[in-house]
């Protein structure tokens, strides 16, 4: 069933229901309490790339300088911060970025009114947005796990614009001293560690990827380079601030 995102406005608590249970959902267990839903066709396709013209064209993008293993660089991509008043500062990288408000973007505020109408129970009040502007525009190996998410930070990701590859891989165990896995001989190790330890995922124009549970605390992801791609993708990563 498709599910289509009609005009974005006021809906009845029984039209949202029916909206939400339209929509293809694919949940994947990562085990040990981690998990990610993937909704395809979260919005629709001409919604979409109305979002993404908007997005592309009014939001202020900014290209920092971030510090990566103590090196300065500049991030590999566009970025963008908005939150609600009063939440601590989110510093990433060593980078603090600048607080925009929901109302300096009534849009996003509609797009995080259908994020959570599809995850009744779920709530998010700050947005990372990311703009990739073709396929060397990336983002690293990395975990949302800054202290100001708490423990277990529920992540909604909306992706629109050219499909990128999304990557999961497992963090590598922590082993008691002593006892680590590197006293196994490699071929064990190996075969220990190849099946369900890497998941990859073509976002969508127009999806929604939610990583919940332990997810930032036991498994990495990353977008990476395309050299082949050249059209831009917008992705937004909603989150809660604790
Ligand atoms: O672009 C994406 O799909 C992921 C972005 C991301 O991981 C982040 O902003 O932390
Ligand atoms: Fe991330």
């Amino acid at each position: 069933m498709i599910f289509k995102f009609k005009a974005v406005s006021q809906k009845t608590n029984a039209e949202a229901d029916e909206e939400v249970s339209e929509m293809k959902k694919q949940t994947l267990d990562l085990g040990n309490g981690s998990h990610v839903i993937y909704i395809p066709r979260f919005l629709s396709f001409d919604q979409s790339w109305k979002f993404f013209d908007f997005l592309n064209t009014h939001i202020s993008w900014t290209r920092p300088t971030i510090r990566v293993f103590g090196r300065s660089c500049v991030q590999p991509r566009d970025t963008c911060y908005v939150a609600s008043p009063g939440l601590p500062e989110l510093i990433y990288s060593g980078y603090k970025p600048r607080v925009y408000s929901w109302d300096d973007y009534p849009l996003l505020k509609d797009i995080l009114d259908a994020v959570h109408r599809a995850l009744p129970g779920s709530r998010f009040n700050s947005l990372l947005l990311n703009r990739y502007k073709g396929g060397n525009d990336t983002v690293g190996w990395h975990a949302d796990d800054e202290k100001l998410y708490g423990p277990t930070p529920e992540i909604a990701s909306v992706s629109f614009g050219c499909d990128r590859e999304f990557l999961l891989k497992k963090r590598p165990e922590k082993s008691p001293k002593g006892k680590g896995s590197d006293d196994q001989p490699a071929r064990k190790r190996l075969k220990q560690s190849s099946h369900t330890d890497q998941y990859s995922f073509n976002l969508k124009h127009g999806s929604l990827l939610v990583m919940g549970g332990y997810t930032q605390r036991d498994w990495l992801h990353s977008v990476p380079k395309r050299a082949k791609i050249e059209a831009t993708r917008i992705n937004l990563t909603f989150r809660l601030v604790l």
